[in-house]
């Protein structure tokens, strides 16, 4: 296993003494280390990002415990095994990435994390010089972090995690902020990790699309609570997507619409590209 929440309720202290916002409430979740892509969805302020932030022990659960890895982490701060170790084999790509920018320049910025883990200079250099050219940041390299656009920005944070290689990827919605064209090749470049090394990636995402496109299961939260935990294509055929606020992919409205207009009988499951194509020529 590589992330398991037992019984795990988050509240955050409010602006008054005993005033609290409940954030998670009592949640059991079970993430393999390996072959998941999870899209985390579900309405604003329904607790995905406090969610994925215990999935890295940025946050520490009021009640329950998380085991990443080796590590138990628990609502006492003390008790609690060394965080690097986490930080390490769980890499976290902000919603906010200015966040984790600091260096003077972004060449550092990549470099700093591998360094900070023990990689060899030589090699972080080398590992930070392949990442900018995967992500097509080369010529960002030499630039302060801070005189970034903030898609550029985004892929200045997405190469600083890569560069050190963890074992789980977690993004809080890494295409905010990009053009479509660079929404793509992010979104491509992840499903492209995660086909060639295996490695598990939770996303928060509010775009439906994305979610048909790369999911491999989708978890939902309303209200504090996992309201839904399984596949996606019986998430969409099921109410449950309309309880929990959501949409339909575009193209499962497009079979929608060819079914129940054309009276088609294009099945959700097994519809190829293909036979969509043929329909809509036929429509056409
Ligand atoms: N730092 C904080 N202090 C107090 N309350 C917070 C804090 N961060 C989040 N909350 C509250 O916790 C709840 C869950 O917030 P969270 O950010 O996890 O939701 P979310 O599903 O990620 O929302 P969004 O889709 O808008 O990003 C909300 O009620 C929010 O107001």
């Amino acid at each position: 296993m590589g992330i398991s929440f037992k019984d795990v309720t988050h509240l955050y202290p409010g602006v008054k003494r005993k005033e609290f916002t409940l954030a998670l409430e009592d949640i059991n979740l079970d993430i393999n280390e390996k072959d998941e892509f999870i899209a985390i969805v579900g309405k604003t302020g329904s607790g995905k990002s406090t969610l994925i932030q215990h999935m890295n022990a940025l946050m520490l659960p009021t009640k329950g415990t998380v085991q990443i890895f080796d590590n138990l982490i628990t609502p006492k701060k003390r008790k609690n095994p060394k965080l690097k170790n986490v930080r390490k084999r769980v890499g976290f790509v902000f919603q906010f990435p200015e966040y984790q920018l600091f260096e003077e320049t972004v060449f550092k910025d990549i470099m700093f994390a591998p360094l900070n883990f023990g990689m060899k200079k030589d090699e972080a250099e080398r590992r930070t010089k392949e990442i900018a050219k995967e992500l097509k940041i080369e010529n960002l390299l030499k630039k302060s972090p801070f005189n970034l656009s903030g898609g550029q920005m985004r892929k200045v944070a997405i190469a600083g995690i890569l560069s050190y290689d963890p074992d789980i990827l977690l993004l809080d919605e890494p295409t905010r902020g990009l053009d479509p064209k660079g929404q793509v090749e992010i979104m491509e470049l992840f499903h492209q990790i995660h086909k060639e090394t295996r490695k598990t990636i939770v996303l928060i995402t509010h775009d439906m699309d994305l979610v048909y496109q790369y999911a491999t299961r989708v978890v939902v939260l309303n209200d504090t609570k996992i309201t839904y935990d399984g596949d996606k294509v019986e998430l969409f055929k099921s109410g449950l997507y309309k309880d929990n606020n959501l949409v339909k992919p575009e193209v499962l409205k497009l079979i929608d619409y060819l079914n129940e207009k054309m009276h088609y009988n294009l099945d959700y499951n097994t519809f190829t590209l293909e036979d969509l194509i043929s329909k809509l020529k036929e429509v056409a």
